[in-house]
């Protein structure tokens, strides 16, 4: 649904793009993470039309979005990081004006603003000015200009952001519910356990490029994660090679402490086997897989190609 390829963007100094290419299949939500700067939102500027970038292509459902922008534009839900609504309208104004720009008339545009307002719980606000309403709600009413007329491709630039847990868990039911009926999700976001939520796939941004893509399950694969255990008070101390791991844990390597031992591991079901071979008596053990913060961490501790290119 949606096929960027190399794509760059200099603002003066400054690559915000840098060879940037992304793919992403009806049906798929892709969490686009990265850090600050890392040239997420000028991606979704450059996918819907609102910056030009200096070389690369993108397609949409088939259409070269950079020759026939408005074309493309159709085909795209965008809800972009700023708000942007006009603050003397009402919510439900806003998505008659959304509505009507991908074709939506009448009734049919009626219905669907009252569905969305159900949906993404504003219903009690579509008829306030969005001046007046709180930056959450406005961020829901936002997200409601994207999903309406249910366009194939979202573009979701943090949607959730200042949602309380009720609305944030609508706003996620409603993207999974566009995939399900087949659209194509990008959902950049720095919330990572929503996009555990989301069964994402995961597409990392560093300096201008998608440095990582696929399922969590791939990118985290061979992380290490942790085995956590407390010795029993007659345990045997814990084995000298697993000592160095469990440094910085605060735990005590000492049966009957109480201090909880936190060893880091790629395999933690081997490692315990082999505390418990050692004569260790846990009386309390529990395995943390590794997950989204282990795979941010281990890609902000190497350097990009760039950054390595100038450290060298
Ligand atoms: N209109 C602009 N003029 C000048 N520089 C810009 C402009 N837009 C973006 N940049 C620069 O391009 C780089 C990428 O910015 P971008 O907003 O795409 O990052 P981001 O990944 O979306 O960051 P954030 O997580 O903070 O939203 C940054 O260094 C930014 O300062």
């Amino acid at each position: 649904m949606l096929s960027a390829r190399a794509l760059v963007k200099h603002y003066g100094g400054t690559a915000a793009l840098d060879g940037f290419s992304l793919d992403l299949a009806p049906g798929e939500i892709a969490g686009l993470i990265g850090h600050n700067g890392a040239g997420k939102s000028t991606f979704v500027e450059a996918v819907t039309g609102l910056t030009l970038p200096d070389s690369g292509t993108v397609a949409v459902g088939g259409l070269d979005a950079l020759r026939a922008p408005r074309r493309a534009r159709r085909l795209i839900g965008a809800a972009p990081q700023e708000i942007a609504l006009y603050p003397s309208a009402t919510a439900r104004e806003q998505l008659r004006l959304f509505g009507a720009l991908v074709g939506l008339r009448g009734a049919v545009l009626s219905k669907q603003i009252t569905a969305l307002g159900e949906e993404l719980l504003l219903t009690e606000v579509l008829d306030r000015q969005t001046g007046l309403l709180s930056g959450g709600q406005r961020r829901r009413v936002q997200a409601a200009t994207a999903l309406i007329g249910d366009p194939p491709l979202l573009l979701l630039d943090e949607p959730t952001a200042g949602a309380d847990p009720e609305t944030r868990a609508a706003l996620l039911d409603a993207v999974r519910t566009r995939a399900a009926r087949g659209a194509a999700v990008l959902y950049t976001t720095h919330y990572l356990p929503e996009l555990t939520d989301l069964d994402a796939t995961l597409a990392v941004a560093r300096a201008g490029r998608i440095i990582a893509r696929g399922s969590r399950a791939e990118l985290t694969r061979g992380l290490p994660g942790e085995l956590r255990l407390r010795l029993g008070a007659d345990s045997a101390p814990l084995p000298e090679r697993f000592r160095a791991r469990a440094a910085g844990s605060g735990g005590e390597i000492a049966g009957g402490s109480g201090g909880e031992i936190r060893i880091s591991s790629t395999d933690a079901p081997a490692d315990l086997a082999a505390v418990l071979a050692a004569g260790c008596t846990p009386s309390t053990v529990d395995i943390r897989r590794p997950d989204l913060d282990d795979l941010y961490r281990s890609l902000a501790a190497t350097p990009s190609a760039p950054e390595a290119s100038r450290a060298a």
